[in-house]
């Protein structure tokens, strides 16, 4: 708990990083107020707080990307009134994004070694390939990689490209990295990888700064736990106390049960949306059968790359169906175009909000209402009053943290940005609703209100298909889960069979222990 003689271990020695009195203001919004914290050679510190709460703000003012309005930082002793991304780096703090930015067109060691390649001699100035790659290998082995320098970046997980960026990071001696929700899309065995990495990097005196909405994995990694809210320190974590509940409670203020939203297994009802035979342009060869319920939700679980969203996206209608046949209440659908699964009831919540869910600089009651403009038009014009109107609802049913609706999207944190995604279709009454990873990056208190929704639909009758890297989400949440594995579907998981480890097994293409006979529909 916060102790009031040393709240975030202010007077805890040595310290590389010092953050005074840090305060960020934009309009409407105090982002930061007078936030300050110490970080020690080696320590992990894991950040958490609800969406909005100013964690992403605090890390790229460390990053140098937001100057604060007010404060003191000192790195390594050194005071800077604000940082540059230029003095952030060449201080020792390395900021890896959620968004990577690797190059997928070059390898590991030239991804590493960006614009700081060994050159040949001689005039032609050309990159000598073998000294790069032996550069780059003692950064590998100190984040434990299991592939090569050479390897194409595009050839490699999730996982393996942060362990890149933070390769990166340690040939530019870092001395605090910042981790910033870099497993919110990463399923369980790529987790536990990045989380050795983060040991590995302690060990060797580097400190870690680590964000995250999955607080078991916090629990695992972090030595001590800064909690924020509405831009505060409001609380500190040492090691020994560092716990699930104390962190919800700290977080939110006030203690959440685990699983609040859940229903007890119910019946499906009739099939309403069913795929024969389909085949996605990432696997051309595969064939998948998937029956969806209405009144239920489906969990669709497996690896990353397993073809899940390929799915998804054939079911929608974003990417063209290579052959078989899609049906909604024993309809045929042609669904060439996303217009013809919206105009059916159907609809997807996409895993990447920003290239397809939202526009970023429209008003959060635009982004919301734009599905559904005939809904919202007075003779010819849209009615800003309508659109509000339905925004607030939603913006208070899914606890959209934002001066107001007429926001501008772009200006909300990642957690409210998915919020106003699911917003907008949920605004639509739909029949069918896929969401793809609809919690990743969603703090633990909107995670219950998302769950309840979902369930809140299953009861109205929707068919519910939700795609999801989260363990302890799939079988929480689901009524049934289909397992994908390279294309196809590999098996069908009824409550009674739910464990995570017959979800693994069907997720790298083994029967699982006991599967359900009777939701198994055929499978390719
Ligand atoms: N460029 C900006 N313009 C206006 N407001 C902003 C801007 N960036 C952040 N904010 C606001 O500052 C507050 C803190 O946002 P921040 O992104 O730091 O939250 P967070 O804790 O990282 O949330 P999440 O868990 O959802 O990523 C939010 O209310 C957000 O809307």
């Amino acid at each position: 708990m916060l102790k009031a003689s040393d709240p975030s271990g202010l007077t805890a020695r040595p310290h590389f990083l010092a953050l005074d009195g840090i305060r960020k203001t934009y309009p409407g919004v105090i982002a930061l107020a007078d936030f300050s914290m110490r970080v020690a050679p080696g320590e992990v510190i894991g950040l958490v707080g609800e969406n909005g709460a100013g964690k992403s703000t605090l890390m790229k003012i460390l990053g140098g990307i937001t100057a604060p309005d007010q404060g003191a930082i000192t790195v390594d002793g050194v005071p800077h009134d604000r940082l540059t991304v230029g003095s952030s780096m060449r201080a020792g703090i390395a900021f890896v994004h959620q968004e990577l930015n690797l190059f997928d067109n070059l390898d590991v060691a030239a991804n590493v070694f960006l614009g700081r390649e060994p050159l040949r001699g001689g005039p032609l100035r050309l990159v000598d390939r073998a000294a790069l790659r032996a550069a780059c290998e003692p950064y590998l082995k100190q984040v434990g990689a299991n592939f090569s320098a050479d390897a194409p970046v595009a050839s490699l997980s999730l996982a393996q490209q942060q362990m890149v960026e933070i390769a990166k990071a340690l040939s530019m001696q870092a001395r605090l990295v910042i981790l910033d929700e870099p497993t919110s899309s990463l399923p369980v065995a790529e987790t536990d990888r990045l989380l050795s990495v983060i040991a590995a990097l302690k060990a060797q005196g580097i400190s870690v700064i680590f964000i995250s909405h999955r607080l078991h994995e916090i629990e695992r990694a972090a030595d001590r736990v800064l909690a924020m809210r509405d831009g505060a320190l409001v609380g500190a974590l040492d090691r020994d106390e560092i716990g699930h509940d104390a962190m919800v409670k700290l977080m939110i203020g006030r203690a959440l049960k685990a699983r609040e939203a859940l229903a007890p297994a119910r019946e499906p009802g009739a099939v309403a949306l069913s795929a024969r035979g389909v085949s996605t342009p990432a696997y051309p060869g595969c064939r998948v059968d998937l029956d969806l319920c209405k009144g239920e939700i489906l969990g669709l679980a497996g690896l990353v790359g397993s073809g899940r969203t390929e799915l998804a996206r054939v079911l929608f209608g974003i990417d063209r169906r290579l052959g078989g046949s899609v049906a909604l209440d024993g309809k045929p659908l042609a669904l060439s175009a996303a217009n013809d699964a919206v105009a059916n009831g159907i609809f997807l919540v996409p895993e990447d909000r920003k290239a397809t869910g939202i526009l970023l600089d429209l008003p959060i009651a635009q982004n919301i209402s734009l599905p559904d403009l005939p809904r919202h038009a007075r003779r010819y014009l849209v009615s800003p009053r309508s659109e509000a109107e339905t925004a607030e609802a939603q913006k208070k049913n899914l606890a959209i943290k934002a001066p107001s609706v007429a926001t501008l999207t772009g200006t909300l944190s990642g957690g409210n940005q998915q919020k106003v995604v699911l917003a907008k279709w949920l605004a639509m009454k739909p029949k069918v609703m896929i969401l793809d990873e609809p919690t990743r990056g969603i703090d633990i208190g909107a995670k219950a209100e998302i769950y309840a929704l979902m369930r809140g639909l299953a009861d109205a009758g929707v068919a519910v298909l939700m795609i999801s890297s989260d363990m302890e989400e799939v079988i929480g949440v689901s009524d049934r889960i289909a397992v994908m594995h390279e294309g196809s579907i590999s098996g069908y998981l009824d409550r009674d069979d739910f464990s995570q480890e017959n979800v693994l097994l069907l997720a790298i293409g083994k029967p699982a222990g006991k599967e359900s006979a009777g939701a198994a529909v055929p499978v390719a």
